[in-house]
Order: C-alpha cells, then sequence, then structure tokens
C-alpha cells in the first residue's frame, strides 16, 4: 500500500476545472514534488489529499484512510504546513510551537528540540511577527512537524524567500524525510523539485503531464547536451567537423555544440587544449516542461 493513492481527482471551482482526472500514488518514506506554474492546480490537490477540500470525483487514501470527511484518525499521523499568515498573533516562535504541540500532547522538551532542528534557537523568543520570511518558513515547518507525523505536506514552502533563504531551506527539507517520514511538497521553483524529490509529478492545467524521477524525465527527453566552448578556442569549421557533434551555433558566449556523445566530444576538446571555460549544459526541467506542452516554463 501507498503512503497517499490517488485516482481520477477532480474539483471545479464554477468553469475553471481546478483538478482533471488526476492519479497517483506516493510511496512511504518518498519525497514527492507536484511541480507546475501558478494556476496549475497544485494548492487544490494537495488540499484535497488533506482532507481541507472536498473532490468533486475521485478517491483519496492516505495511510489506507479516506481523509474527507473529515478523518480524526489521520490528523494525527498528518503534518500540513501553515501559510505565515495562520499564525497566532504576538505569540514568540517557542510558544507559537509549543501552542500547536500542546494540541497533539507534545513534550516541552520535543518543542526546544524542533526549534533548534530548524535553526530558530536564537529567535525563540521573538514574537513571529517579527520573524523574517525565511525564519517564519521555518518556523510553519516546526509547527507541521513537531508532532512527528508519518507525513509531511508543504505548499510551495519557499516561495518568496531570497536564493540564499531557499538554500538554506533546502537543506533543512532535505533532511525530513531521512527517518523514513514520506514528504510531499507543491513548487513552482523547477530546480527545486530537482534539488530534493525522489519523483515529480509537472502538472499543467489541471492536469499531470509527467510524472517521474527528475533524471528519468530529462533522460526521457532525448535532448542533446549543449557544451559551450569559448569564442577563441577554436574555429567553426573546427567544432563542426568534431566526431559526434551534431550542430554548431556561434552566440555571444562562444560556440555552442550540441552532441548526444559529450563525453566524446570533452575528450577531443581536451586533446585540443579548448575545456578552458567550457560549460556543460545537459536537460532541465525546464526542458522537459517545453518539450511536453510546447510552451517555455514561466513560474
Ligand atoms: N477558491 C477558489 N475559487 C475559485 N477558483 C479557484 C479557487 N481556488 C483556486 N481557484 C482556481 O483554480 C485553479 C487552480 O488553482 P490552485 O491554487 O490549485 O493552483 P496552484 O497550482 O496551487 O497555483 P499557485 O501556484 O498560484 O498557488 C486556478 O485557475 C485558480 O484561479
Amino acid at each position: 500500500m501507498g503512503a497517499i493513492e490517488v485516482a481520477g481527482l477532480t474539483k471545479s471551482y464554477g468553469e475553471t476545472k481546478a483538478v482533471d482526472a488526476v492519479g497517483f500514488e506516493v510511496a512511504e518514506g518518498e519525497f514527492f514534488g507536484i511541480l507546475g506554474p501558478n494556476g496549475a492546480g497544485k494548492t487544490t490537490t494537495l488540499e484535497m489529499i488533506e482532507g481541507l477540500r472536498r473532490p468533486d470525483a475521485g478517491e483519496v487514501r492516505v495511510l489506507g484512510e479516506q481523509p474527507w470527511p473529515r478523518n480524526p484518525a489521520l490528523l494525527p499521523r498528518m503534518g500540513v504546513q501553515l501559510q505565515a499568515s495562520s499564525f497566532f498573533e504576538r505569540l514568540t516562535a517557542r510558544e507559537q510551537l509549543a501552542t500547536f504541540g500542546a494540541l497533539y500532547g507534545v513534550r516541552p522538551a520535543k518543542v526546544d528540540e524542533w526549534i533548534e532542528r530548524v535553526g530558530l534557537v536564537d529567535k525563540a523568543s521573538t514574537r513571529v511577527e517579527a520573524l523574517s520570511g525565511g525564519q517564519m518558513q521555518r518556523l510553519s515547518i516546526a509547527c507541521a512537524l513537531v508532532h512527528e507525523p508519518d507525513i509531511v505536506f508543504l505548499d510551495e514552502p519557499t516561495a518568496a524567500l531570497d536564493p540564499q533563504a531557499r538554500r538554506n531551506l533546502w537543506d533543512l527539507l532535505d533532511g525530513l524525510n531521512d527517518s523514513g517520514r514520506t514528504v510531499v511538497l507543491t513548487t513552482h521553483y523547477m530546480d527545486e523539485a530537482e534539488a530534493l524529490c525522489d519523483r515529480v509529478a509537472i502538472m499543467d492545467q489541471g492536469r499531470i503531464l509527467q510524472l517521474d524521477s527528475p533524471a528519468a524525465l530529462v533522460r526521457g527527453l532525448d535532448a542533446a547536451t549543449r557544451i559551450t566552448v569559448l569564442p577563441e578556442s577554436m574555429p567553426r569549421e573546427d567544432a563542426e567537423r568534431l566526431d559526434g557533434v551534431e550542430s554548431v551555433e556561434q552566440t555571444t558566449d562562444g560556440l555552442v555544440l550540441a552532441t548526444r556523445a559529450p563525453a566524446a566530444v570533452l575528450t577531443e576538446l581536451a586533446a585540443r587544449g579548448a575545456l578552458d571555460g567550457v560549460r556543460v549544459h545537459a536537460g532541465t526541467l525546464e526542458d522537459v516542461f517545453l518539450a511536453t506542452t510546447g510552451r517555455e516554463y514561466r513560474a
């Protein structure tokens, strides 16, 4: 049995089909991502799995149970990340977390342990409204985890953070399922899905277009690897004659060599002393989105 089983999940708001016959399974201990641009239907999908929103049609099982109508047996086993706006006002970070913990009979020592795990020891006595965006996100993640649920749901956990704060949060998220916990995350950041998730469902206009590990999705593209060499490294005609090079494009960065045999081409470049400043660009999830939808990815 998967930790989460979803089949034929559908939800409309008036004329808008927000979620359209979505189905997938998440294995226990998996780090699963739902990736898609704004309005793709990620939040609606997540809310139906969490039991916060009633599906128009379809089935959801979380740990073998139905989350809707409200299922009290599931509540202690699920952690749902709060949006920062749902914090209690005028509480300190520790008080906030202790209040959530108290709902589940969590011991104070556990509260302090999570304050430490999310790196908020210095801010434990700071009121929540005085925390930075990144600190609030970390506190909201601690609130979702303090009762040690089996499954944790994170909806756009790094939205609106600066790049450094996002990276810091990735380190935290990366450790979340070390102990076998299942993590489901929505994101509109391709690089985030690539860095964190075991498997990714790419969602657009209410539908899941692709579902696999990031590496398998990119491999499935059969896209050429692009190798950029510095403009002065070699004449274009020489680059075109290298074994394994399919095409050469002159750009302001240099010559871009497209190849499906990158190792052989790099060996040739090394033999010609043309490796300095070389950049290698393999496919990314952005290329997968483009290939699947015919549109550039715009988060
Ligand atoms: N409460 C609602 N009432 C009406 N329409 C809604 C409601 N919530 C979402 N929608 C619409 O449903 C579609 C899917 O929205 P949803 O929030 O699930 O997408 P999302 O992928 O989470 O997007 P975002 O990244 O912007 O949060 C969108 O077209 C949105 O405008």
